[in-house]
């Protein structure tokens, strides 16, 4: 019987472990010892992207693996594992969860998102499916179809939720989700800080994902950078 509490997630830190192409660390071994440290640093779970850096991470650690292929189809913005292509390059890797753009637009192939996931549930019965979601609707939607996780990564990256941040008003998205919805939900995306990381769990979700905060350097050095170049503009390297 499929049960995600087996997986161990539950008020912990998951981290995010990617560099795509066009970012410095882009690299399945890089990603990997990213992983390590992670592990080492307590995290319970891995969410990383491609086939590739999945496997890799999948020999260096022992944590549950949230596998994402991230791929454009032309000018679809769905982009986080948007069809069955990627699932498939997914299941082979070990991953235990596998998660995917749960909003309602149109998929690249014409697939309705309730025709995925029924074919995922057929093909891969063993399978954890994540709702990677932007609104309440999203979310009530994904607890229709069976999601086992839901979760905030797409609040504030789509055309209807531009601008916004899952931390504002005292983390009133995720508090709305939460109140909607019996699926646990998992709180990602701009979480930035320890205490922010707490304030989800506050609000209710079932676990956080932590990405550039702690995987993405060159973002942590403008933030510093940021800071400190308002005290004079000409420290900024840029
Ligand atoms: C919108 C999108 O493409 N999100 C991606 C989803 O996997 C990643 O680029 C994020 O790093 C991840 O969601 C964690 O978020 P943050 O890095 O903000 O902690």
């Amino acid at each position: 019987m499929m049960d995600i509490d087996k997986l161990g997630l539950k008020g912990g830190l998951v981290v995010s472990c990617q560099a795509l192409e066009h970012e410095p660390l882009h690299s399945p071994y890089i990603m990997s010892r990213m992983a390590v440290a992670a592990a080492q640093g307590g995290a319970i779970g891995i969410r990383a992207n491609s086939a590739q850096d999945v496997k890799e991470i999948k020999t260096q650690v022992d944590l549950p693996v949230i596998g994402i292929v991230k791929r454009n189809y032309g000018t679809n913005p769905v982009f986080i594992t948007p069809t069955m292509r990627e699932i498939d390059e997914l299941a082979e890797t070990g991953a235990e969860i596998v998660a995917l753009d749960a909003t309602l637009r149109e998929r690249p192939d014409g697939k309705t998102l309730k025709e995925l996931v029924s074919d995922i549930r057929s093909k891969y019965p063993h399978l954890y499916l994540m709702a990677d979601i932007s609104t309440r609707e999203e979310a009530i939607y994904a607890e229709q179809l069976g999601f086992d996780l839901i979760s905030s990564t797409l609040v504030g990256y789509t055309e209807e939720t531009a601008g916004q941040k899952i931390y504002a008003q005292d983390f009133a998205i995720l508090k709305d989700i939460v109140s909607h919805v019996k699926t646990p939900v998992v709180a990602e995306g701009n979480v930035m800080t320890p205490e922010m990381a707490a304030a989800c769990l506050k609000a209710g979700v079932y676990c956080v994902v932590v990405g550039g905060a702690i995987t993405r350097p060159q973002q942590i050095t403008e933030r510093f950078v940021s800071e400190i170049s308002k005290l004079n503009p000409a420290t900024s390297g840029k």
